[in-house]
């Protein structure tokens, strides 16, 4: 992650919702304790966590890590062994009726038949849906599938298929939705639409969740990442949160490395190769210290990536890569 601040407004936290407008946002998806088992094998081991209205959570973990068990609960396919799970104020039950139209979801693998037409595909979930045959038109158009939509899915590429499944999971606008593993076997012009469209989708108040193992092209895009692995919640928070407990370090680069900083004696402890480097902790008060006692104000900080910080949480969860142990 880099990011280049305006240290002023980065230091009085301008840029970041407050806790109290977050705390007033209200709750699309909420799991306290969910535990679930397939006979005697714990696929999920009291997993809590909650997604506002308008949020994007992305799910990240191992293969087998239980992402997938998650959003089937979710979606009330299948129930929690324990634990509950409330979803837009209802219990995963009591919701499930509604479900249809207010959760739109991709499925890892999603398949439809392949007889029928892209534009038979989507026409058939718009009749389940209630949705008009414009709004077909519409999806069919801004996928990119106009020319094939006439075409049996048996002569649809991965790609194409897999647009197609993001549309039908968006058809009805959803309230809730769930993305699993949404940009495999997308183009990288497809992957940016798509996130277009969840980001659309957001502001219209949705909340998205998606599991990826593709947490470059997911980083800019999150509000929140759950860290999964054996079935338990690694870690939880915004990349500024989980970058703090990672052991990684951050660092700030000076367009022109002053005096001011290197003669600083707080500041010095930190100074290594023209760079100052410290964990995600310090940074605020590192921030501060520069604008407030060396008055420098033009500097570039350097957050670690996503990726780095997942391998890093998942090395003190796991003692050792998943696989490996
Ligand atoms: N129907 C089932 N019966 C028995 N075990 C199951 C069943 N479905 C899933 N599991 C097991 O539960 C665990 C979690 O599976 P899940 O599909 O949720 O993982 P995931 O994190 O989505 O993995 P991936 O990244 O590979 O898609 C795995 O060990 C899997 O083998």
């Amino acid at each position: 992650m880099k990011v280049a601040m305006n240290a002023a407004t980065q230091v009085h936290g301008v840029n970041h919702k407050s806790r109290a407008e977050n705390t007033m946002s209200q709750l699309a998806i909420q799991l306290t304790d969910v535990s679930l088992r397939y006979n005697d094998f714990i696929a999920l081991d009291s997993v809590s966590f909650e997604v506002e209205a308008g949020h994007t959570l992305a799910l990240l973990g191992h293969n087998g890590a239980g992402k997938s068990s998650l959003i089937k609960i979710i979606l009330g396919l299948i129930p929690p062994t324990s634990g509950t799970v409330t979803i837009l104020g209802q219990s995963a039950q009591e919701s499930q009726a509604h479900n249809c139209v207010r959760l739109g979801y991709l499925p890892e693998d999603a398949s439809f038949y392949d007889k029928l037409t892209g534009c038979e595909v989507l026409s058939y979930f718009a009749a389940l849906k209630g949705i008009s045959q414009r709004r077909v038109e519409t999806l069919i158009e801004e996928f990119g599938l106009e020319y094939a939509q006439h075409r049996q899915l048996k002569t649809y590429s991965k790609g194409m298929k897999q647009r197609l499944g993001v549309a039908q999971a968006i058809l009805a606008e959803p309230k809730i939705l769930l993305l699993d593993e949404p940009t495999v076997g997308l183009d990288p012009q497809a992957s940016q639409f798509l996130y277009g469209k969840i980001n659309q989708l957001k502001q219209a108040g949705c909340a998205v969740v998606i599991s990826t193992h593709e947490l470059s092209l997911v980083e800019s895009h999150l509000d929140r990442a759950l860290i999964m692995a054996k079935g338990k919640r690694v870690a939880l928070g915004t990349s500024s949160e989980l970058s703090r407990g990672s052991t990684l370090k951050t660092s700030i680069k000076f367009t022109e490395l002053s005096e001011r900083v290197k003669s600083n004696a707080f500041l010095q402890q930190f100074y290594c190769d023209d760079l100052l480097q410290f964990s995600a902790a310090q940074k605020p008060e590192i921030v501060q210290h520069l604008v407030s006692q060396c008055q420098i104000f033009d500097f570039e900080i350097k957050e670690p990536r996503l990726e780095d910080i997942y391998h890093d949480l998942m090395g003190q969860a796991l003692g050792s890569p998943v696989g490996q142990s």
